[in-house]
């Protein structure tokens, strides 16, 4: 049986459309939070009891909004999880936070139902440009938030912040970043940011009235930030992810390491050996993306999984590879051994001359810790991609069931708690991974 799970649970309500976001969220003034509790609630349940796991490592919950939750939602869902399995004092629960007044005002509440990490979504620190992107706080808000998170949460706060935007130079994003650096605790995260299809920002930078900078210009401001960060005692673990005095995400780290999770909430994602049904190998869940409709699910037959793919033998090879060479140190051997015990890193990629290439030109390295991109190659990491898995691929073949032991072989889990997981950025790369 296996003893581990991650879980994601989602509260999909914003106060208001940022123009760039793609998120499975619903901007609404009768949200029902009663009811919306009492499913997220009912779904980790009966989720986790289908996975049968013994232990949850970590909980995070994420957006959307989930700071406009009531922080009896929080304590309502972690209730139910330690209800079902083990979450220790020491689990990371984590809490994603807009920093508007409202959100502000529930931190506390929310640290005493059991939040111990806080991750701020800051954006920027310009309030013209947090007007373009449509965002609902302005800078003073975010540093304020900051401040008032590294007081409940001291060296467990997080700041996102995106770059590339409407804009921007070089220069302005150098002094953005030195002003945060004045004010962030221990983890940030730096997204660049995506025109994602169908946003307000798409349609006006497509309609020429907004322009973003340039692929080598957003390519610098990333050069320019690590060395940054850096500097000031950050180390990069992955791709978008610097921390310092240890204070990496768990999580998140765990998503990159191909642990098993659980996805609770309207359009939250999952991939978990769904062992309470007698399930063998691990499966991609997606939950129901329409609040009410996912609502309805839940009480009707207790979860809103709308689709469930098993996940084959290479299907998971490649979650492993994909996610695994996010983080800097990339893939152990030991660690790709637990998903491919007969067919080891060296076997797969070693003999391949176009994987030969990529370590000729100093970006991907594969020696006796594993396989990994270098420095300068977790910048290019989209670019090693296709020749890795094409190889993969080859070498492994589609349609093998996938490996018993390599799906179950886990002891403990961490839960994802998410208001709109379905493009959530962590979530979407599991899905985009295609060869092209
Ligand atoms: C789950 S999302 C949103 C969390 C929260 N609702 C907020 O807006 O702060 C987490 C992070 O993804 C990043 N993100 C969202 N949309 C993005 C986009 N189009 N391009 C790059 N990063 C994005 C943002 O930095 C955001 O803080
Ligand atoms: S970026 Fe965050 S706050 Fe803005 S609409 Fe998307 S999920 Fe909501």
């Amino acid at each position: 049986v296996s003893q581990s799970q991650s879980v994601s649970a989602s509260w999909p309500y914003c106060l208001r459309r940022c123009s760039y976001c793609n998120f499975n969220k619903y901007v609404t003034r009768d949200s029902n939070d009663v009811r919306m509790t009492e499913c997220l609630r009912r779904e980790a349940e009966m989720l986790l009891r289908l996975s049968q796991v013994s232990c949850v490592t970590s909980v995070f919950f994420g957006g959307g909004t989930p700071s406009l939750a009531p922080p009896s939602t929080i304590a309502a869902v972690l209730e139910a999880v330690s209800g079902c399995a083990s979450l220790s004092d020491k689990a990371e629960v984590t809490l994603e936070v807009n920093p508007t007044p409202a959100g502000m005002s529930k931190l506390e509440d929310c640290c005493r139902a059991g939040v111990n990490r806080l991750s701020i979504g800051v954006q920027s620190l310009q309030d013209e440009d947090l007007e373009i992107l449509g965002r609902d706080h302005s800078s003073r808000q975010a540093l304020r938030t900051v401040e008032e998170a590294r007081r409940l949460c001291p060296g467990r706060v997080s700041v996102d912040v995106m770059f590339g935007r409407p804009g921007q130079s070089l220069g302005s994003w150098e002094r953005e970043l030195s002003e945060l650096l004045r004010v962030c605790d221990d983890h940030v995260s730096l997204y660049q940011l995506t025109l994602e299809r169908g946003t307000e920002l798409f349609k006006q930078v497509e309609a020429g009235e907004v322009s973003v900078p340039a692929e080598d210009e957003t390519a610098e401001m990333y050069q320019s930030a690590r060395r940054t960060l850096g500097q000031h005692g950050f180390l990069q673990y992955e791709v978008s992810n610097f921390a310092r005095n240890n204070t990496v995400s768990h999580h998140n780290t765990s998503y990159w390491k191909g642990k098993q999770y659980i996805g609770v909430g309207p359009g939250a994602h999952g991939r978990f050996v769904c062992v309470g049904e007698g399930g063998e190998v691990r499966e991609a869940r997606t939950q129901t993306l329409e609040p009410d409709v996912w609502m309805r699910e839940v009480q009707q037959r207790g979860h809103g999984t709308r689709r469930r793919i098993r996940l084959g033998h290479l299907d998971l090879l490649e979650e492993v590879l994909v996610m695994g060479l996010r983080m800097a140190d990339g893939i152990s051997h030991r660690h790709w051994a637990l998903f491919s015990p007969r067919l080891g890193l060296h076997q797969v990629f070693g003999t391949s001359a176009h994987v030969q290439d990529l370590l000729n030109s100093g970006r991907l390295v594969l020696d006796d810790r594993g396989l990994r991109c270098s420095w300068e190659g977790l910048a290019f990491l989209d670019s090693l991609l296709p020749a890795l898995l094409v190889e993969l691929e080859g070498r492994v073949g589609r349609g093998r069931r996938a490996d018993r032991q390599s799906s179950r072989g886990e002891s403990c889990v961490s839960i994802l708690v998410c208001t709109c997981l379905g493009s959530s950025s962590n979530i979407s790369i599991f899905l985009q991974h295609t060869v092209s």
